[in-house]
Parts: C-alpha cells; sequence; structure tokens
C-alpha cells in the first residue's frame, strides 16, 4: 500500500520543496489532474484513484477548464524538508470559485480538510482574502493536498502556493491598481452623468450606462462586491456578475447604436434596433428564468466575445457612410472589446491563460471608455463651435456683413449707459437710400444689393472704430457715435452723403448713381432711453426725404430748438 502510494507520487509530479520554494510560487504545473463528470466522487474515491495513477500530470500548467459541470481533482505533493511546520497559503487568483474543498492527507492520514468557495458566505471563510484562498501548516515530512474544484462560473483555477505576507503586499497593490482603476472609471462616470443632464444628449446617457455596467461586473467578477457590499448574500453573489454581464452588453449595444447614429449612418441597421434591444432584454430574462447559471454565464461570455466583431463592422459601415467621429470608435472598442474578447477567450480555455489577458478586459476598457470619453468632449467642442458660429451668423446681416437691428441694440446700450452715466456726448444718424425701389424696379435686384453692399462699405471707411454700424431694415443704415457732438455728427453725415453719392454702382458697364437722405439727432439729459433718440433720428431723416432727399437734417435739441428739424444740406436726388 505504501509502495503504491510512493510509485502514484512518482507517476504524476514530484513533490514541491517547502524549503526551496520563493514566496510566491505558480503550482499548476505541479499538479496531477482527474476531471469527472459526476460530482459523486468522494475524497477516498479520488484518493484511490489517484493511487491506481488515474490522475494525469499537468505539465503545461493549463488554468482554464472552460464552462463545464464537470469536477476537477487536483493532488500536490508538499515536502517540508526542515525540522519545524512551515505556513504557507493556496491562492487562487480567481474570485468566483463555487467550492474549493482541500483535503490533506500526511503519514498516510487525512489530517485536515478545509473548505472554502462561493458557497460559502463570505464572512465564514477563515481566509478573508478577496481572492479564494486557505493557509495550512505543513508539518516536516511529505503532505498530499487533494483539491476538490467545482464551479458554476468559468472552472478557472491558477494555483499559487504563497504566504500570508505576500498576500498582504500584493494586496497593497492591488489596492493601487483598483483605486487607479474606479477612480478614473468614476470621473468619467460623473463627468458624463453631468454632460448627459446638462445637455439632455442620449449618447452621454448610454455611455455613462454603459460604463457603469461595466464597473459593476467588473466589481462583482473581481470578488470586491462580495468582499465588501454582499459578503452574506449567496444569491446576489450568484447572479450579480450574470446580471451585471448581460448589461454591459446590452448598454454596449445600446451605447454603439447612439454613438454611430444609425438613424443617419445606418437606417437599415437602425431599423432592426428595436427588435435587438428586445431580443437581448428576453435574452436576459430567459437565462434569468432558466435559472441555469452555467449556461448564462456561458451565452454572456460568448456575446462578450462578440461584441468586438459587431461594434467593429457597424464603425466601419458609419464610418464608409461619411461619420466622421467614428475615426475615434474604431480604435476604441478595437483596445476596449478586443481586451473583453481576449479575457473571455482565456476564460473559456481558448487561448492559455495569462494574469495579463485575463486583465485585458480591465485595461482596454480603461483606455476605450477614456478614447470614448474624448471623443465625446470632441464632439461638445465641434456643438460649442456650432453653436458659436450661428450666434455670429444670428447677428449679421448676410447681405452687407454689418450688425443686425438686433446686434446693434447689444452693443450701442452699454456705450449709451455709459454716455449717460458721464454725461458725454452721444449722437445717431439714420439713413435710408433715396428711390431704391426705383433702383431696384429698372435695374433689378441684384443691382439694388449690390449697391447695399457699396453703401455698407462706405460706411465701414468712414466711421470710428467705437461707432457702431448697423442695417436698420431693408435699405436704411444707422450708426451710434459716442462721444460726438451732433456737429460733429452732422459734418461725418454730409462726408458720407457725398461719397455715397460719388460711388458709381455698375449696371451693364454703366455707373449708376445712387444717393441717400440723412437724420442725425443728439442725445440730451431728458432721455431715458437709446430708442427715443434713435426716433429723433428718424424724424430728421422723415424731414430730410421731404426735403427733396440727398440731404442731412437734423433734429435740435427741444431745450434750444423745441420742435422742427433743421435742413444742413442739400443735393439732386437719383
Ligand atoms: N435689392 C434689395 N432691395 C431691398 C432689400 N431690402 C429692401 N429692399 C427694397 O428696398 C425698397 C424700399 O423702397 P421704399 O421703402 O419704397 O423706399 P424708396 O424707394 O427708397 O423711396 P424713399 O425711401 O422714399 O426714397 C423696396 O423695394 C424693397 O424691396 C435688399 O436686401 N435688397
Amino acid at each position: 500500500m505504501v509502495l503504491l502510494f510512493f510509485c502514484s507520487f512518482y507517476v504524476t509530479s514530484k513533490p514541491i520543496e517547502l524549503t526551496d520554494a520563493v514566496d510566491e510560487l505558480f503550482i499548476n504545473k505541479q499538479l496531477a489532474i482527474l476531471q469527472v463528470t459526476s460530482d459523486d466522487v468522494s475524497f477516498e474515491d479520488a484518493l484511490n484513484r489517484y493511487r491506481q495513477g488515474e490522475f494525469s500530470p499537468n505539465h503545461e500548467g493549463k488554468v482554464s477548464f472552460g464552462f463545464t459541470r464537470d469536477v476537477i481533482w487536483t493532488s500536490v505533493l508538499i515536502n517540508n524538508a526542515s525540522s519545524i511546520a512551515i505556513k504557507k497559503v493556496f491562492y487562487l487568483d480567481s474570485a468566483w470559485l463555487d467550492s474549493a474543498d482541500f483535503y490533506f492527507v500526511h503519514q498516510h492520514q487525512l489530517v485536515a480538510n478545509l473548505f472554502t468557495g462561493d458557497t460559502l458566505p463570505f464572512s465564514l471563510r477563515r481566509s478573508q482574502t478577496r481572492m479564494i484562498s486557505e493557509e495550512y501548516e505543513f508539518e516536516p515530512g511529505l503532505t498530499q493536498v487533494l483539491i476538490r474544484f467545482e464551479s458554476k462560473d468559468p472552472l478557472l483555477i491558477p494555483l499559487y502556493l504563497t504566504t500570508a505576507q505576500t498576500i498582504q503586499q500584493n494586496a497593497e497593490l492591488n489596492h493601487y491598481f483598483y483605486g487607479f482603476l474606479y477612480g478614473a472609471f468614476f470621473i468619467l462616470l460623473v463627468y458624463n452623468i453631468v454632460l448627459a443632464v446638462s445637455l439632455k444628449d442620449s449618447r452621454y446617457i448610454y455611455y455613462s450606462l454603459y460604463l457603469l455596467s461595466f464597473l459593476s461586473l467588473n466589481v462583482a467578477y473581481t470578488g470586491h462586491g462580495f468582499k465588501v457590499l454582499w459578503p452574506e448574500n449567496l444569491f446576489v453573489q450568484r447572479w450579480a456578475m450574470i446580471f451585471f454581464l448581460y448589461s454591459y452588453i446590452i448598454f454596449g449595444i445600446a451605447f454603439c447604436f447612439e454613438f454611430l447614429k444609425l438613424k443617419t449612418y445606418l437606417p437599415r441597421v437602425y431599423r432592426f434596433s428595436q427588435l435587438i434591444y428586445a431580443a437581448l432584454v428576453l435574452l436576459m430574462l430567459a437565462v434569468f428564468i432558466n435559472a441555469d447559471q452555467l449556461l448564462a454565464v456561458n451565452i454572456g461570455v460568448g456575446l462578450t466575445s462578440c461584441l468586438v466583431v459587431i461594434f467593429i463592422s457597424l464603425g466601419l459601415l458609419a464610418l464608409k457612410n461619411g461619420h466622421a467621429m467614428v475615426k475615434f470608435f474604431i480604435p476604441a472598442v478595437f483596445i476596449g472589446a478586443g481586451g473583453a474578447a481576449f479575457s473571455a477567450a482565456t476564460t473559456w480555455g481558448i487561448i492559455p491563460y495569462n494574469t495579463f489577458l485575463f486583465h485585458g478586459i480591465e485595461i482596454g476598457m480603461l483606455i476605450e471608455m477614456s478614447i470614448l470619453a474624448l471623443a465625446l468632449a470632441f464632439n461638445l467642442k465641434e456643438v460649442d463651435k456650432a453653436r458659436i458660429t450661428a450666434e455670429v451668423i444670428a447677428q449679421y446681416d448676410h447681405l452687407t456683413g454689418l450688425y443686425n437691428r438686433r446686434a446693434f441694440t447689444i452693443n450701442a446700450a452699454p456705450l449709451w449707459e455709459l454716455g449717460v452715466r458721464e454725461q458725454t456726448p452721444l449722437s445717431m444718424i439714420l439713413l435710408d437710400i433715396d428711390w431704391f425701389k426705383t433702383i431696384n424696379d429698372k435695374y433689378g435686384h441684384a443691382v439694388g444689393d449690390s449697391a447695399l453692399k457699396a453703401i455698407a462699405k462706405t460706411l465701414q471707411q468712414h466711421i470710428r472704430k467705437s461707432d457702431v454700424l448697423a442695417r436698420w431694415g431693408g435699405e436704411e443704415f444707422i450708426i451710434f457715435l459716442p462721444n460726438t457732438s451732433q456737429q460733429a455728427a452732422i459734418q461725418l453725415a454730409n462726408t458720407i452723403r457725398e461719397k455715397i453719392a460719388s460711388v458709381a454702382v455698375f449696371h451693364d458697364g454703366e455707373g449708376l448713381s445712387v444717393t441717400a437722405s440723412f437724420g442725425v439727432a443728439e442725445y440730451h439729459s431728458q432721455m431715458n432711453k437709446l430708442e427715443e433718440l434713435i426716433k429723433l433720428a428718424d424724424k430728421a431723416l422723415y424731414q430730410a426725404k421731404n426735403s427733396g432727399r440727398n440731404v442731412v437734417c437734423d433734429f435740435p435739441s427741444p431745450i434750444t430748438h423745441p420742435s422742427q428739424p433743421q435742413e444742413i444740406a442739400q443735393q439732386d436726388a437719383v
């Protein structure tokens, strides 16, 4: 019996020498494995089968056994060549195993059996590490450790022989890593929720939900949830990860559809979007009602691997149809969903397990989320630019490029207020092209437009930077002159009047002369509003029109000249 026992050690693997072992040793290669379909193989059966040589060596260090209802029995031999007991910890770099049951055989006796896993409330675990672990004190001599693994989640058993101190040191590094990761995700989340609320743009809402579901999924599958948020609740521990996995898929697709603006760029796919959402929600309901945890995770992880293909295909199609923002989307999802696909594939056992690949989803998603946030910020900049352009356009008259009536009021008001407060002279010139209807009727609207542009240019050339010039109406212009007396305004009006009359507007090679009539008014202390000054200038303009046109009339202050406007100069009209 003893001979058989030692022979079987020889067949499977060599013992791990504790006195030589480094602080943290990855021991999957030293495991001997028996995969059984029924879970009624007892410890004694497993030990017998080990002794009969039914366990196979795991020389390649296989970690992932994929989605299986099988039970995995593993055996590892530990030799303590010293004369004192040595404490070591079996540490699984996985947080979602249903059960990991350890049986310690020393000198042909079962000396300890320790059960752990997700089927126990977290508080009942002897070892309170986030990942599954079990501490044991190895007596001098050879100990065989048989471990039974079972899970309704992917069967992933990256097994380390380590020490409590090393776990503590690693935990600190982990705290930094997850502190950074969750901090970064949290900032992105808050930033996008604020944008979603303030801009009422559905893309930011779906982005926030996509981000939140990934964050929740990560909290669940890394074991943070079980350790901190629901340590007693086995039901939540069983279903939270699956729920968040499906939420991540559904909101990922919803965000993709919104970001790619399917309605505009891929209308054919858009027609099916409601159907796709409904199908995904129904699928989620079905897997929960069916209550088959393993099947649910299997389908979920499968869909996660498909997301990268769906995202990139739709992205390329949208790009082809002219959606410029996709230049951000494609690299982002390539990295993010690509990382998720690698994590899924390594979990599934399609590609060999590697801790970097397993955490690919976290790094990938962080990069993806940052690029997408950048894209949304870029979009914000574009929206802002468009808003500013619209605002600028709304201020100017498109034909002459001068301020319009609204912009005139906005720009003149503060100068008016300042002048009134400081009691400096303020003047207004209102001018109207003479016989403009006749010009339009006789030479056409295009010639009328050229006249308007030529006059606008003349006006611009004669005013000061501090004056406010605008197109007041159809063929009317207005100039507000701060710090200008009526006398100076009249002088300027006459200069402009003469200049307008001398500027030729061409029609079929023939130059036409255009004239304008001017009304000038000055602020006086009984005025309260800018409009009152404009009204006076308008009265003076009316007088100018009645006085034969191509003249400047002023409206003297009622204090010195109580009633009639005065004609200053007159020339023949067109
Ligand atoms: N070409 C052109 N014509 C315009 C524009 N805006 C207004 N008008 C024309 O300007 C003309 C103004 O005519 P009226 O108000 O009768 O004035 P008027 O012919 O200049 O006569 P008086 O002002 O009394 O000298 C109308 O025929 C309008 O159609 C424009 O942007 N372009």
